[in-house]
């Protein structure tokens, strides 16, 4: 039997109109749900994201429970940094953190290049098993873009302020370009590797780098995310840039060769139009909001959804990932209701 991909999404993505608006949830797979809790008290999540089968299965939940139009691959935006000689753990209870941390220019010249067949194998065949036998959906593939990365390999975990990153940053601008550099080559390797075993879209995390002004942004990072953008645009398969708190970089998001441009909740969707983004919006429900009574949770997402029908182009997402807190009932309420409530209005 020939199996029917519901293509909501990726029309959605390219700015095509759609009988209703197209939903998923950044994190959707994950903490908020009791199976998943269950698999993480055996395994790392490094552990899952080795064993196809079960990587699968994790990925798939959230379809399957919550009816979304899109899944994404379950694994970590750190995921692809031992290949290239980053010693990368990720400690409960802080997140990645990294021994042999980036503190010059040979640093940077001692990293690596990726070969994804060989490195993350199980990445490539939990993305076919999906794609060739398990979903009705298309699959999101995602990597961390440059900045994102060296702001964990340059302080060595997690951090408020970025100091270290951004000191290096300012003062080594030779081994910044360099580290840049390395880091698009790996991306747009560990991407294509993605689109070829079957990934319909692909997400670019800039999680941190709303953390740099727009001058900074122009200088040191846009022409990096030009290349990787420019070189993954070969493929056809829409291209999502999302950030946090990044809402003073929509504009420069909107002048790169990408599809999609995400948006956190600091931004109205109508603001966005307003100031000219015009590609197709992704977001952007506070994902605090999912922990307030039903009708809050109905009254800001109507409001999401009434901007994001006035311009074709528009994917129902939050602004940040699903808390671990959030009930799986509560997801699955608010797909069923964007798609009733935008498959009438649209008519
Ligand atoms: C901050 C952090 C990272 N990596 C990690 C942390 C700290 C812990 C945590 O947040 O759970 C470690 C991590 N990342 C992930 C886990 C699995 C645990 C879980 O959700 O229970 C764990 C333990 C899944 C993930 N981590 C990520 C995904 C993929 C994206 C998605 O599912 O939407 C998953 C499944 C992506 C990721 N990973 C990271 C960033 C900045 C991003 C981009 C998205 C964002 O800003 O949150 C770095």
């Amino acid at each position: 039997m020939v199996r029917q991909i519901n293509e909501t999404f990726l029309k959605a993505a390219r700015g095509e109109q759609t009988d209703y608006t197209p939903v998923w949830y950044m994190r959707q797979a994950g903490r908020s749900q009791p199976e998943y809790r269950e698999i993480k008290e055996k395994y790392s999540l490094f552990e899952i994201t080795h064993q196809p089968e079960l990587c699968a299965y994790v990925t798939r939940l959230p379809v399957e429970q919550y009816d979304v139009d899109a899944a994404i691959l379950y694994k970590d935006i750190m995921s692809p940094l031992p290949a290239i000689g980053v010693d990368v753990e990720i400690k409960s209870g802080i997140g990645p953190v990294i021994s042999n941390p980036i503190r010059s220019l040979a640093d940077v010249e001692k990293l690596g290049e990726i070969h994804p067949e060989e490195d993350v194998p199980y990445v490539l065949d939990t993305i076919k098993l999906l794609t060739e036998e398990q979903l009705n959906v298309p699959l999101i593939g995602f990597a961390g873009a440059p900045f994102t990365l060296a702001s964990y390999m340059i302080e060595g975990g997690p951090s408020k302020n970025y100091n270290k990153t951004k000191a290096f940053m300012y003062s080594e601008p030779k081994a910044w370009f360099a580290l840049m550099d390395k880091l698009a080559e790996m991306t747009i390797t560990y991407v294509k590797s993605q689109i070829k075993a079957g990934a319909r879209a692909i997400q670019i995390f800039d999680s941190w780098v709303g953390a740099l002004n727009v001058q900074d942004y122009r200088y040191f990072i846009k022409p990096v995310m030009n290349r990787i953008f420019s070189a993954l645009r070969e493929e056809n398969v829409p291209l999502i840039m999302f950030g946090v708190g990044a809402s003073h970089l929509a504009l420069e998001w909107n002048d790169l060769p990408l599809d999609v441009v995400g948006l956190d909740w600091r931004l109205q969707i109508e603001e966005a139009r307003q100031i000219g983004v015009h590609k197709t919006v992704q977001g952007n429900l506070d994902p605090a909001i999912l922990l307030a009574p039903w009708e809050v949770i109905e009254e800001r997402a109507k409001a999401i959804l009434d901007q994001g029908l006035a311009h074709p182009g528009h994917i129902f997402n939050l602004g940040h990932g699903v808390f671990p807190s959030v009930n799986p009932e509560t997801l699955k309420r608010l797909t069923t209701f964007v798609h009733e409530y935008t498959a009438i209005n649209k008519r």
